[in-house]
């Protein structure tokens, strides 16, 4: 069996010391990858999986990537979950006995990133740690590129879940050992990190603080001790250097709506349920001007307020950018600004380039312009205030760098002239030697009167004088003799002496000043860090109001009333997705939901717009709840504390849990969690199995809803629902119009009040394309089921019909009598007889 080469040993010794990460060994232009790394690697960057020497007589798997396109594979590593440990080169291939130095350099994990390249703009690559105490939970989290860090103390199993679900981590901590599949996949991390006298050690010591009642969190409780280990995770990886995480914000939930994860996904927000980003609310809400905007527009719409003031002060801020600014030129001036968020990140991160500072600089200049779009209004005050004065920092970086900067700093001229005197005579040196020797050349010829004076260079002798040998004599006494030659003396000055070693060293010597300069820049931004960061959050606010009164007016959307009494009244409200698709043919509707009718069953034929009509309800209560306009010609909306939803259908094989067991799971979270502030929206509940046991699960969780007073939209094709409404004043009908047109069906998308008549499956069926022998095979079969279903349902065999049959009164007739009829001693003639009577009696 081979031996591994030195250098193969010398991988594996470093691999052992990283064996989760995938190992970027770095092999002249190339970073290579070997064995499961290379395999892993291949897969997911869709490269070559080649292989290099053999180890235990198999062939290496090997894969490579050629350094100078590293960023981009990184980034899809990273996106994937993955984290990637930088192994260099740091000796001197030509001195080195054995394979050069090598060490990791740098260790990048999805979740402790900002450089530009490696996090996607439009949403926060947010780093989560959750810790169990007990029956509690707590979780940390933070977002390392803009410097935002979040506890929540105390939470439920429940809370923890739908925390996790709006966070969407990029990278998740744990206890060592404690994974949890319903948490997702985390990263295991050693007890003690967790204990609460290290953890809030560790938070102390950042924040050089005694102890953190500044932060509202003096109790000892699991959020703490999570903060704690994130932190020590994050000052490990970024090598102690997370200054601009200034602060640790306590989250009270009672603050906010809640979203169960379910809700998050099935109404779609930025999502869509295939993973994509069409057909979201995002796609239609969204014309901010920039990522910070961007990012914010995200976090509140998976963060709705539960609280009135703030939205009030959300929707005055709208309001009068609507009605009192010039809107189109405050969003043209925000477009030009950089994202200053993460810039600063960078900055504190020591990892910001030139390109950085330039976009900070040009955003600082315009400041003033964009404050004086918003002076003197009353509602936008705070935002004026908090947008700041940063003159100062706008000329130092103006009159530092030039205006097109390059994307390295090593690659120079980044530095602006004029700036620095000894740069701008490095960068002379080195440049124009030549225009510098004339110089003293003519000063020289000057000085001295001697007209064969000439400046030259010389490999072994450097810089010189040279004169004829008929002047050499009247050389100054300056003049210190270097080389004779036949017919002339050359000479050298101090002053030639020191232009030479700084020509010489010119270049290099320029540009370490240089770097040392653009990273001087960072410690006056850094004395302003605080006041910076609020800044870019509240650029980052003032977009996103200033999307939310631009879609308000060009949607047509308005302004709801938020009431503080529980329920909704909903004028002309639309479905803002689907209306964006089918345009003026969108049929807008009516709802009333209040605490004396706060349940309505939707009946109505397939494709009749039940499920449009349920979301639209859902959005239009979400979007009221982060301050913004709705699509609706007229809204009053009581405050919600959660929109619960079960909708769609969705199997879980991962998790093992059939579509069913999803389906009731979800079902139990929102009877055990609904409130009469809860909107909750039920579709199609129950038809995951039997008819029976699927009408009882639904019969009995709507009329446990309706029970509670939540605010319910229960969409049904079990007609037998339509009968809650006479049992439970709370309890009303609702139903989606649609009219048959010859064979056809055309549907109205009206909602009004009352049970739905007809089904229309089949018509609907059709209108898809099932083959016309199957669609006719099925109005048989149709019949023959209701024929069967009337026959078995003699009174006290089947206690569900006696559960869910409408009244007797309300039956026709011919119902009784047909259920009296004994079919099999009918004769087909008989049969087809009684049928034709049936048929005159229904024209009549
Ligand atoms: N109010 C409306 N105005 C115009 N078109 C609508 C409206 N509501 C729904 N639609 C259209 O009808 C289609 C079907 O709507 P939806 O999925 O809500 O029906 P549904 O009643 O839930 O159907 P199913 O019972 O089969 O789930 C939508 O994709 C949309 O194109």
């Amino acid at each position: 069996m081979s031996e591994p080469t030195p250098m193969m040993r010398q991988y594996l010794a470093i691999k052992s010391e990283f064996p989760s990460l995938l190992v970027f060994y770095r092999m002249g232009d190339f970073y290579e990858l070997f064995f499961d790394d290379a395999a892993k690697a291949a897969r997911i960057l869709d490269i070559t999986l080649t292989a290099r020497g053999h180890s235990g007589g198999q062939p290496i798997p090997m894969a490579g990537i050629p350094h100078h396109a590293a960023e981009g594979y990184l980034a899809k590593l990273l996106a994937a979950g993955e984290s990637v440990a930088l192994c260099e080169q740091i000796g001197d291939p030509a001195t080195s006995k054995g394979p050069v130095e090598r060490r990791v350099t740098r260790v990048l994990t999805p979740g402790t990133l900002a450089d530009e390249a490696l996090v996607p703009a439009d949403r926060v690559a947010w780093l989560a740690c959750w810790v169990q105490q007990g029956r509690d939970y707590g979780l940390a989290a933070m977002d390392v590129a803009g410097g935002r860090f979040e506890c929540y103390p105390q939470l439920s199993l429940n809370q923890l879940q739908s925390q996790l679900a709006r966070l969407s981590p990029a990278e998740t901590l744990c206890v060592d050992g404690a994974v949890d599949p319903d948490l997702g996949e985390a990263l295991g991390l050693p007890g003690w990190h967790f204990e609460a006298a290290s953890a809030e050690a560790v938070l102390c010591k950042h924040f050089a603080v005694k102890d953190l009642g500044g932060f509202g969190l003096d109790a000892p409780s699991p959020g703490v001790c999570a903060a704690g280990a994130l932190m020590q995770y994050a000052l490990d990886r970024l090598r102690d250097d997370v200054k601009h995480v200034g602060s640790l914000t306590r989250i009270h939930l009672d603050a906010f709506l809640q979203l169960d994860p379910s809700a998050r996904r099935d109404l779609e927000l930025t999502q869509n349920l295939r993973g994509g980003r069409d057909g979201t609310l995002m796609s239609v809400l969204n014309s901010t001007q920039n990522p910070m905007g961007l990012r914010r527009l995200s976090g509140w719409l998976h963060q709705p307020l539960a609280m009135a003031e703030p939205v009030a002060a959300r929707q005055t801020a709208i309001l009068c950018l609507q009605q009192d600014t010039d809107l189109d030129g405050l969003r043209d001036q925000l477009k030009q600004t950089g994202d200053v968020e993460r810039i600063l990140g960078r900055v504190a991160l020591q990892s910001a380039r030139p390109k950085d500072l330039g976009r900070l600089g040009m955003t600082l200049i315009q400041l003033p312009g964009l404050i004086e779009h918003i002076r003197g209004r009353d509602a936008l005050r705070r935002i004026e205030t908090e947008l700041g004065d940063f003159s100062d920092l706008a000329a130092l970086l103006t009159r530092a760098l030039n205006s097109e900067l390059p994307h390295r700093l090593s690659d120079g001229d980044v530095i602006r002239a004029g700036f620095n005197d000894e740069l701008d005579e490095l960068r002379g040196l080195s440049n124009d030697a030549g225009a510098a020797l004339a110089a003293i050349e003519l000063r020289e010829r000057e000085a001295t009167g001697l007209s064969t004076l000439k400046v030259g260079y010389n490999r072994v002798h450097g810089y010189y004088i040279e004169l004829s040998k008929s002047q050499s004599d009247r050389a100054p006494v300056e003049y210190v003799r270097r080389q004779t030659l036949k017919n002339a003396e050359r000479f050298i000055t101090p002053e030639l002496k020191t232009f030479e070693d700084k020509a010489v060293s010119a270049k290099s010597r320029a540009q370490s000043l240089e770097r040392a300069l653009f990273e001087g820049l960072f410690a006056p931004l850094l004395e302003q860090l605080g006041a910076l960061q609020l800044c870019a959050r509240t650029l980052g606010e003032l977009d996103a109001l200033c999307c939310l009164a631009e879609r308000g007016l060009s949607l047509r959307w308005v302004l709801p009333h938020l009431v503080d009494a529980p329920g909704l009244d909903i004028q002309g409200g639309r479905h803002p997705v689907v209306e964006a698709s089918v345009g003026e043919r969108f049929v807008a509707n009516d709802l009333r939901l209040m605490t004396e009718r706060s349940c309505q069953v939707i009946t109505g034929p397939n494709m009749g717009g039940k499920s449009t009509f349920m979301r639209q309800t859902a959005l239009i209560v979400l979007l009221a709840h982060i301050g913004a306009p709705v699509p609706a010609s007229h809204a009053r909306i009581g405050l919600c504390d959660q929109i619960l939803t079960r909708v769609g259908s969705a199997d879980d094989l991962a998790g093992g849990r059939s579509t069913f067991m999803v389906e009731m799971t979800e079902t139990a979270n929102i009877l055990n969690n609904a409130t009469p502030r809860s909107l909750v929206l039920m579709d199609e509940v129950g038809r995951g199995t039997s008819t029976f046991d699927g009408l009882s699960l639904a019969w009995s969780a709507c009329e446990a809803l309706a029970q509670r007073g939540a605010l319910t939209l229960f969409a049904t094709h079990y007609f037998e629902m339509t009968a809650l409404a006479e049992q439970f004043a709370t309890v009303g009908n609702l139903h989606l119009t649609a009219v048959e047109h010859g064979d056809e069906i055309i549907f109205m998308h009206q909602v009004v009040e009352g049970p739905a008549s007809q089904s229309y499956g089949l018509q609907v069926a059709k209108l898809a394309g099932v083959p016309r022998a199957v669609i006719e095979r099925a109005r048989r079969k149709l019949v023959s089921l209701e024929q069967s279903s009337i026959d078995q349902k003699p009174a006290g065999q089947h206690p569900q019909t006696d559960l869910f049959a409408p009244p007797a009164a309300a039956l026709p007739d011919w119902v009784n009598e047909v259920a009296a009829l004994d079919v099999d001693e009918l004769t087909p003639r008989a049969a087809l007889e009684y049928l034709y009577s049936l048929k005159v009696r229904a024209n009549s």
